[in-house]
């Protein structure tokens, strides 16, 4: 059995959910994940992100009756932690491998460090299957449309559909490593398959920038991305991470994973996608178009 959470619990919650499920593995997906709510809930997100990987890891051990150090309990469920590509923020070399240093540029990303090396100690200390996947940006249809790919996809289907006129971004120089999240399932999978658990980085090893995404995005459409997006400065952040790209050597030579789906069929896949849901009246009055006014 697996289990996946997300839920924030207090810590004798989470003892009780991992002794009834009885899980092989879990996946620790958890998160407060959008960057710029990080800065207005800071607490919130360490809480969350950070203190939530913690009490995870502790309702592991407890349930698998790990006292001393060094004791594996036989039954153990292999944890997989998801750390991110945001805690190399401000990079130190490019592009970022597993030995890259962190330098976080949110409280975001500080809390994922938090984890990250929590999942790293209980792995040492106590010799638990722990792992952390450093997954870059990975994005599909159902990503929120409060993240960037979405909002481009769902923008330039709302202005081909003559719903919208406009769309207001942010920086627009930003380059991430966007990839599939199916492919990225998938590598969490192959994590856990291992024989023995290590951390891997997970990325395409390609990066663009936002500006090539909203010409990709709009040209699928045979539209010109510079009639319709508009920069808006309250968009910007107050620390930017300027440019993420992925050396994910490590996993396709440990795990063989490669990714399946590229940036461009994605981001095809994912504005055919909006077009049919603002195509649908029954689905548009869902409101997510009137949800989005704020965003854009
Ligand atoms: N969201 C958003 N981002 C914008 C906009 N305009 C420009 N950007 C830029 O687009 C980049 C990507 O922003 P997001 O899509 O919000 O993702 P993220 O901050 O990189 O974080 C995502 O990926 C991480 C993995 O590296 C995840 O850990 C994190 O939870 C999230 O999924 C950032 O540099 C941001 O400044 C905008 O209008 N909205």
């Amino acid at each position: 059995m697996r289990l996946i959470s997300g839920d924030l619990m207090d810590q004798s919650s989470l003892v009780f959910a991992v002794a009834q499920a009885q899980p092989d593995e879990i996946y620790n997906l958890g998160a407060l994940s959008y960057v710029p709510v990080s800065w207005r809930q800071s607490t919130t997100t360490a809480e969350i992100t950070g203190m939530g990987v913690l009490r995870m890891l502790e309702a592991v051990r407890i349930v698998a009756g790990i006292t001393g150090s060094r004791t594996p309990g036989a039954n153990q469920p292999r944890f997989y932690q998801a750390s991110s590509s945001e805690m190399f923020g401000k990079v130190r070399e490019t592009p970022q491998n597993e030995l890259t240093p962190f330098h976080p540029r949110s409280p975001y990303g500080a809390a994922k460090v938090f984890g990250h090396y929590t999942v790293q100690n209980y792995r040492e200390s106590y010799g638990m299957y722990a792992v952390s996947g450093m997954l870059f940006n990975h994005e599909s249809p159902i990503r929120g449309p409060e993240f960037v790919t979405r909002k481009v996809s769902l923008g330039a289907a709302a202005v081909k559909l003559g719903l919208r006129k406009t769309l207001r971004l942010g920086n627009l120089e930003a380059d991430r490593d966007w990839g599939f999240a199916g492919d990225y399932v998938r590598g969490m999978t192959l994590m856990l398959a291992q024989d023995e658990p290590d951390d891997y980085v997970v990325g395409t090893g390609i990066a663009h920038s936002v500006r090539e995404l909203a010409e990709l995005a709009f040209a699928h459409v045979g539209l010109d991305w510079r009639d319709h997006v508009v920069i808006d400065d309250a968009l910007l952040r107050p620390a930017e991470v300027d440019l993420l790209c992925a050396d994910p050597t490590k996993a396709r030579q440990k795990l063989g994973w490669k990714p399946a789906v590229s940036f461009e069929e994605m981001i095809a896949m994912m504005v055919d996608s909006d077009l049919e849901l603002l195509s649908d009246p029954r689905r548009r009055g869902d409101g997510l178009i009137r949800e989005l006014a704020d965003l854009w």
